[in-house]
């Protein structure tokens, strides 16, 4: 991003508004609501690569690992621009002259990888016809809550969160934006074996990136020499995406995302959350939890 466009994103910030609607019952932005008929009717295609998540579960992560292979390691291929740039972000809409995901995904040449935080039912049709391949990361809701709390506070392109009680309150009953955490993570997880998705969980990253890496290079359908693997997993660990321009979002300025109050690489470290929450408000949670994760075959690890 020029310094130009930064200047501009400044003037245009003030009119950022942090307004929510909803689609279908899920919460989004007032902006990307507006430009619905838009998102639904994009044309995907069948070489496109889509990573979907849930906001706050790795999924910048993801992407930098999907780019390093698909550029076999070259760090400073990597770093041609800022994640948002590299990764069209399908719903994510922002005002002139700032680029909305789906104008940058318009223009880039195939084959395209994307991002999405949309749940499975709002998905454009158009992925599941052209049979796309999608990476799909899930992550433990506490840590995840924790991460889009602090997340929250410091973007202004999102409502604010309130106190950390009214969030978790907030996000238990679905109403933060992409909407209920627990049926986007089970909309997924349902029809994963009916397309091309690989499912993957941030706490199973973290344990083992390069079991993980290899599970997308099978996914990819591509090989390399270990040597490779290893610079890869080298480059994709926390401590050297946070020092990463073109991936810690510090390109952005402060008008969109303050990082003074929080940086964007904040911890990555599962477990964090019992730094937060209280012990009755995680028996709270867990009782919530256990209700709404009935019936399902789907499982967490709230710490490795
Ligand atoms: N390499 C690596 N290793 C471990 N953890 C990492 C890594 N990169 C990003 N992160 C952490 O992921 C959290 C941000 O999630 P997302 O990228 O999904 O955010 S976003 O929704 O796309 O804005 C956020 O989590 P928290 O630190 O818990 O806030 C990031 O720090």
């Amino acid at each position: 991003m020029s310094p130009e466009e930064i200047k501009d994103l400044q003037l245009v910030g003030k009119y950022i508004q942090p307004e929510t609607r909803e689609v279908d019952g899920v919460l989004l932005t007032k902006i990307i609501c507006d430009n619905w008929d838009n998102i639904w009717n994009f044309q995907a295609k069948p070489d496109d690569l889509l990573i979907a998540s849930y906001a706050k579960a790795g999924t910048t992560w993801t992407q930098e690992i999907v780019d390093m292979i698909q550029n076999d390691g070259d760090v400073q291929k990597c770093q041609r621009a800022s994640t948002f740039d590299r990764h069209p972000f399908i719903e994510w809409a922002l005002p002139p002259p700032l680029n909305s995901g789906l104008d940058l995904a318009n223009k880039m040449p195939s084959p395209r990888t994307m991002k999405t935080h949309l749940p499975v039912q709002l998905l454009p049709p158009s992925f599941w016809k052209e049979n796309s391949k999608i990476i799909y990361v899930a992550r433990n809701p506490k840590d995840l809550l924790v991460s889009y709390y602090h997340f929250s506070r410091m973007t202004k392109m999102m409502p604010d969160p309130g106190t950390w009680e009214e969030y978790i309150e907030a996000f238990k009953a679905g109403k933060v934006l992409w909407g209920s955490w627990y049926d986007h993570v089970k909309g997924w997880w349902d029809v994963k074996d009916q397309h091309r998705i690989l499912y993957l969980f941030y706490e199973d990253m973290k344990e083992d990136p390069k079991r993980e890496i290899q599970k997308i290079l099978k996914f990819l359908e591509k090989e390399m020499p270990e040597e490779v693997l290893n610079k890869i997993i080298y480059h994709t660990s926390f401590d050297v995406m946070k020092q990463n321009p073109m991936a810690n979002y510090s390109t952005w300025p402060t008008v969109l995302m303050d990082q003074s109050i929080s940086p964007f690489m904040r911890k990555g470290m599962p477990g964090d959350w019992k730094n937060y929450f209280t012990v009755a408000q995680n028996e709270e949670f867990d009782k919530d939890y256990q209700k709404k994760m009935a019936g399902s075959t789907l499982t967490f690890r709230t710490e490795i």
